[in-house]
């Protein structure tokens, strides 16, 4: 190892956030020495082939360029917090599911254990920087079980929340709107936040880089998810009332989000947001007014749960109504799994909701989806829904992944776009018809096809929050 590094970091989990956020660093900061390290040797080792554990746009060349060179990835978690300058927490904080707040709040046990770690093996002070999303005024209990190391080593702490999106993590991390760095307001804690300033400053202007203190840094991330959850759930509403009234909900985005004050994004209607992030972290918000006694600032939070949940179950529903009231033993094909598109997740993703529906409905789904593996949306399903082959048999037997659309759509009586895989646009539909039962059912979850162009061959289309030509007409 050489000893000319500029600055040498530790990250401490290599998931969804530490391992592409650490590459970014570790090729816009050639001279910064940056290792991953995780308990997972699994997950370890992946990294260090090209079948990385993750499905992330750019993200193989990043790694590519950089393994080996400044960026290494390690399960010996000890030598590398003790080489390291910066060590990044980067661990998963669910939701709890057991004991005080189950359901609701988050679990820091994982970051409390990265911080006991460090504290047992450190040999010299550090800055200790807090990745993972926690609730507000976590950075005390960080502190705290550091500073009670035996050795008086002192350390610093920072909150360093990250924004990135799924599926656009690469450009995110390239170029970010803002980094936030949160810090003590004292000499140390404010030299502690210059020092990871000049980190990112390697390539985000300066004036992008925000500081602020430790809280505020802390609560922001939990805001500014909230509020984008908020649109989404927003226009979901809004999806709704357009179909009982004939409006059409993406005229409705365009003409409300064309006022610079709204603005165009996170207007999308969808059957519900998903991703491991928006549901986690509005409950912890959740959790935390309630924990101060704010019944009111809770519940308003919370309606933006409760009407996302509507939305998943009201897509179901239309199914099921619109197809006699029955789909049971009846093929239905399923597009899209992933909760968004460019992304192989699935954790929270709205269809594993459409498909335990789906399931209990008797019929027979046949899912294709681009990057989603079968494992992962069993382990997903026992994990969110509590379905799993033991209680529900029927599970695996009547869910086929099917190795491409044409394959899953063939003698279906439905076909669902749930996902909004570019790919899905560029289908033969009339092929597809042809080979459907009839009459042949869309129901476009994403507003991602071409309505007209289906009727016409057709289809029976049924769309989100758009007007239904057979039930509404112009004056
Ligand atoms: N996924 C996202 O898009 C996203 C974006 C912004 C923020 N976040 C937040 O970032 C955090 C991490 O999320 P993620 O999606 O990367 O999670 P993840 O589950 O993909 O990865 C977490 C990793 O941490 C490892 N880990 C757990 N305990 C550990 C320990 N004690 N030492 C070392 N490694 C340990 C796990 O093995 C796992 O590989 C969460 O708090 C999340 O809310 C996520
Ligand atoms: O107009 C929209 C926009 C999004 N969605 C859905 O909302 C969910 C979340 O999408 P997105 O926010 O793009 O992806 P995430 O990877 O979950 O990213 C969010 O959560 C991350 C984890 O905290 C944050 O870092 C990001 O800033 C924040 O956008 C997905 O199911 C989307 O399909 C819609 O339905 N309509």
């Amino acid at each position: 190892m050489s000893d000319d590094w500029e600055l040498k970091i530790c990250c401490m989990g290599a998931g969804y956030v530490g391992g592409p956020t650490m590459a970014v660093i570790a090729k816009r900061c050639p001279k910064i020495r940056v290792c991953v390290v995780d308990i997972s040797q699994k997950q370890i080792d992946a990294w260090k082939t090209d079948d990385l554990p993750i499905y992330e746009p750019g993200l193989l060349e990043v790694v590519q360029e950089c393994r080996g060179r400044n960026l290494f990835f390690s399960t010996d978690i000890a030598a590398e917090i003790e080489a390291a300058d910066i060590i990044f927490i980067s661990v998963n904080t669910p939701t709890k599911t057991q004991g005080i707040g189950a359901g609701r709040a988050a679990n820091i046990k994982n970051c409390e254990l990265c911080a006991r770690t460090i504290a047992d093996v450190a040999t010299t002070g550090k800055i200790v920087v807090e990745k993972s999303t926690v609730p507000v005024r976590t950075a005390q209990a960080i502190a705290r079980v550091l500073q009670s190391n035996e050795k008086g080593l002192k350390f610093q702490v920072l909150s360093n929340p990250e924004f990135l999106a799924e599926g656009t993590a690469i450009a995110d991390l390239m170029k970010p709107d803002r980094v936030l760095i949160g810090g003590q307001q004292s000499e140390e804690g404010l030299a502690a936040a210059a020092k990871l300033v000049s980190v990112y400053a390697h390539w985000v202007p300066r004036e992008q880089i925000i500081t602020t203190n430790l809280w505020s840094s802390e609560l922001s991330k939990l805001v500014a998810n909230a509020f984008l959850a908020q649109r989404v759930s927003s226009i979901n509403s809004i999806s709704a009332l357009c179909e009982a009234t004939g409006a059409d909900v993406l005229e409705i985005s365009r003409a409300v989000g064309m006022d610079d004050r709204i603005g165009k994004r996170f207007l999308q209607p969808s059957i519900g947001f998903g991703g491991s992030c928006f549901q986690k972290d509005i409950l912890n918000l959740v959790y935390l007014c309630e924990t101060y006694g704010l019944n009111e600032c809770a519940a308003y939070w919370n309606q933006v749960i409760l009407m996302n949940d509507f939305q998943k179950k009201r897509f179901s529903e239309k199914i099921v109504a619109s197809m006699f009231n029955t789909v049971t033993g009846k093929k239905i094909a399923m597009l899209g799994y992933a909760f968004k598109k460019d992304t192989g997740d699935v954790r929270e993703t709205p269809s594993m909701f459409v498909l335990r529906d789906l399931v209990h409905e008797q019929a027979h789904v046949h899912v294709y989806d681009p990057q989603v593996k079968r494992e992962d949306m069993w382990i997903e399903m026992d994990y969110t829904c509590g379905m799993n082959k033991d209680n529900t048999p029927r599970l695996e037997e009547s869910v086929v992944t099917a190795p491409d659309a044409y394959a899953a759509c063939e003698k279906a009586h439905a076909l669902l776009i749930l996902t909004e895989w570019d790919e899905f646009k560029t289908y033969d539909y009339k092929k597809i018809y042809e080979s459907m039962m009839k009459p042949a059912f869309v129901f476009d979850g994403r507003n991602l096809l071409d309505h007209d162009a289906l009727r016409a061959i057709g289809f029976e289309v049924h769309a989100l929050g758009k007007p239904d030509p057979l039930k509404f007409s112009d004056l």
